[in-house]
């Protein structure tokens, strides 16, 4: 018999080893030089041991799983069985029928190897469960199912389906799903109008063949809708690298001109259930991209948004024409309502309170009673409040639970200076209003108020009040706003634009005068912004334990003193004043979390950078409130996306 051979060799192996064994101290004692003798003798005692283990492998396997070993238990029942079969024991394979030899081990034997060395994937623990464990072998691709062996213990038995062409049906089906781009070339009217034919038409090809090659490299097509607007159907395989790429084609058209005139927008719906689903989603998306300035990808999925790009300053972008027609708008809204409410963000600032102003003024031209809601205990614009106290004004401010009364489905809403949900003054107020309107200059974020009555959102605006000044200057009636009314309005576009230094446009100055002209005192509304001596130091005293990372300054502090918030923001806008500093992120704890604000020049988007963290705002001022978090926890998380960003300003340049 064969094995009865192995045993006869082995006996013959050992001797030889011991024969070997005994030469080697004295041969290496009186001649060294052969020493080379036994090293051979081993190798060929070592040569012939894996001969043998193969054999004796091939030997077993052909009595364990041959059909011809008729007294096991296993054999009777699971030979025949027409799937893959392997019993595993301890990690090694003990007995498999000749379908798994042929499907999963090609042909060779694998009796008593280890198991992982065959499936590496394999994980009895996931196999065990009743949906059972992808495994990939080769090209073939089974889904792998384990029971323990009836009668020894530890052993398991696992069956392997053959299932490569469901799953590769499956991968191909998830991989074609349509996705959707609606692309838009960024302030197109303004740009071509100005421009000759030809010239128009050398532009229109340098972008036209850009996008064209950008879309060639996936499967799907591109049509021009419009002058300005292109859309395209793809695949979600072409989505893939659309997001893993992070949408070069922005930095593409951004290049076409050294100062980035021509930008684009993007706006994708993938994961939707039909092609209509991902296209409406695309829709929403474009919506946001350009709410949030242009020149960026936004990108819509079924758990929200995500923003790609985005690094340049946008582009001016208003028209008279829109401020009047919005401006009558708003009067006849506000003429068919019983009763307005006006509403900033929590927090209020001087933009938030001197927008409320004067669209307050607005409403009292149209004959139509309104207050402004406002949480006087929590606010940053407390001098500003006081100045209308004492004129005389206090009327005109309510806190915002009193007004809940006298809400009737004709109230209107009107918000002024914030176009997110969860910013509001007052929820309840939100959700009791039926109708409401809009005045934001804010980029666009996600949660923001669904279907507003109207909506007047630039956010190439400075602030806020610059936007109520260019309606006040279209109101059809007689205007009779007040010195002090004027003051407020022009506290609220100084507070934003850090009086006339940031994101000032045409427009701004054109209200600002405006704004003169009807009586605003510039000295006194930078008194405004004054502040207390106590106030001042806490401000030095964060400023003095700032540092400076990656050309961001960042200062920590312990909770304020109650009514110092404005100490948070004023320390960050003194830290940008700092050489060398392209931004600045201030963290103080309040309760259990962080409030953060930061500022940049416009060197960095410190919105993109706070957004991950919940946060928001502007290209130069964000915010972001940060709940059950430590100042530590608020620290690393900056600097993370402080790295984050460097990186991808980096790869940028670089690319
Ligand atoms: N969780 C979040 N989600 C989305 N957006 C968020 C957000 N948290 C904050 N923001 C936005 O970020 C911007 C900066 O907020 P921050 O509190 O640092 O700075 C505020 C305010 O604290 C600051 N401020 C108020 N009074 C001030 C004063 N007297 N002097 C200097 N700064 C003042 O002026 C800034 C006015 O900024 P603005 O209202 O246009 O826009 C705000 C705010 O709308
Ligand atoms: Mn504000």
């Amino acid at each position: 018999m064969k094995h009865k051979d192995g045993l006869d060799i082995a006996a013959l192996l050992l001797l030889l080893l011991v024969a070997v064994a005994a030469m080697v101290v004295p041969v290496a004692l009186t001649q060294p030089a052969l020493l080379a003798v036994p090293a051979v003798l081993v190798l060929i005692a070592l040569c012939v041991v894996l001969y043998q283990r193969r054999r004796l492998r091939a030997f077993l396997a052909r009595q364990l799983c041959s059909t011809d070993f008729e007294n096991s238990r296993i054999q009777y029942s699971l030979a025949n069985l027409p799937i893959p079969t392997v019993l595993v024991n301890d990690g090694r394979i003990l007995w498999y029928n000749q379908y798994f030899r042929q499907d999963v081990l090609d042909d060779y034997d694998a009796v008593t190897r280890p198991v992982n060395r065959v499936l590496p994937e394999l994980d009895l623990a996931v196999c065990s469960r009743p949906h059972g464990q992808d495994l990939k072998v080769g090209e073939r691709r089974f889904t792998a199912y384990a029971g323990s062996a009836k009668g020894s213990r530890g052993a398991s038995l696992v069956y392997l389906i053959n299932d490569t062409l469901y799953k590769e049906t499956l991968d191909e089906y998830n991989e074609s799903r349509p996705a959707c781009l609606i692309i838009v070339i960024d302030s197109y009217d303004e740009l071509f109008d100005d421009m000759k034919d030809s010239e128009q038409a050398k532009e229109l090809e340098a972008i036209n063949s850009l996008l064209e090659e950008y879309i060639g490299r996936s499967t799907g097509f591109l049509r021009k809708v419009t002058n300005s607007r292109y859309i395209a159907v793809v695949e979600e395989r072409d989505v893939r690298w659309m997001l893993a790429e992070r949408f070069d084609i922005l930095d593409k058209v951004r290049a076409l001109h050294p100062g980035g005139l021509t930008t684009l927008s993007i706006g994708v719906g993938h994961g939707g259930k039909t092609l209509q689903e991902c296209h409406q989603m695309a829709r929403e998306s474009i919506d946001i991209a350009l709410g949030r300035g242009g020149d960026q990808a936004a990108v819509k999925t079924v758990d929200g948004f995500e923003f790609y790009g985005g690094i340049s300053h946008g582009v001016e972008k208003r028209s008279h024409v829109r401020s009047r027609i919005i401006a009558n708008a708003l009067c006849d809204l506000i003429k068919r309502s019983d009763s307005v409410i006006i509403m900033g963000h929590r927090m209020s600032d001087l933009d938030a309170v001197g927008s409320a102003i004067g669209v307050l003024r607005i409403c009292k031209m149209c004959d139509v009673p309104a207050v402004i809601a406002i949480n006087s205990e929590a606010t940053l614009a407390g001098p500003l409040l006081k100045t209308f106290l004492d004129a005389g004004e206090g009327h005109d401010f309510i806190a915002p639970d009193q007004t809940l009364d006298v809400i009737t489905p004709n109230t209107l809403l009107i918000v002024v200076d914030t176009y997110q949900k969860r910013l509001l003054e007052s929820q309840q107020i939100y959700e009791k209003c039926k109708r409401v309107v809009v005045i934001d200059h804010h980029r666009m974020a996600v949660g923001h108020i669904d279907n507003p009555t109207l909506i007047y959102h630039e956010p190439y605006a400075s602030s806020a009040s610059e936007l109520v000044c260019e309606l006040l200057q279209f109101m059809p009636k007689e205007n009779n706003i007040t010195p002090l009314e004027a003051q407020a309005l022009l506290a609220g576009i100084m507070l934003d634009t850090r009086s006339f230094a940031l994101h000032v446009g045409v427009r701004t100055f054109e209200a600002a005068a405006w704004l003169r002209s009807r009586g605003a005192q510039t000295a006194d509304t930078k008194l405004l912004f004054n502040t207390s001596k106590e106030e001042y130091e806490a401000r030095a005293h964060i400023v003095e334990a700032a540092y400076i990372y990656k050309g961001c300054a960042i200062a920590l502090s312990d909770e304020l003193e109650a009514g110092m918030n404005v100490v948070l923001p004023m320390a960050a806008n003194d830290l940008l004043t700092i050489n060398g500093v392209d931004a600045s992120f201030v963290a103080v704890a309040k309760n259990d979390g962080v409030n953060i604000s930061a500022r940049s020049m416009g060197a960095l988007n410190v919105q993109v950078i706070l957004e991950p963290l919940g946060g928001g705002g502007h290209l130069m001022m964000a915010g972001a409130q940060l709940q059950n978090c430590t100042l530590q926890d608020a620290e690393r998380r900056i600097r993370e996306q402080i790295d984050l960003y460097r990186a991808a300003q980096k790869e940028n340049t670089a690319r």
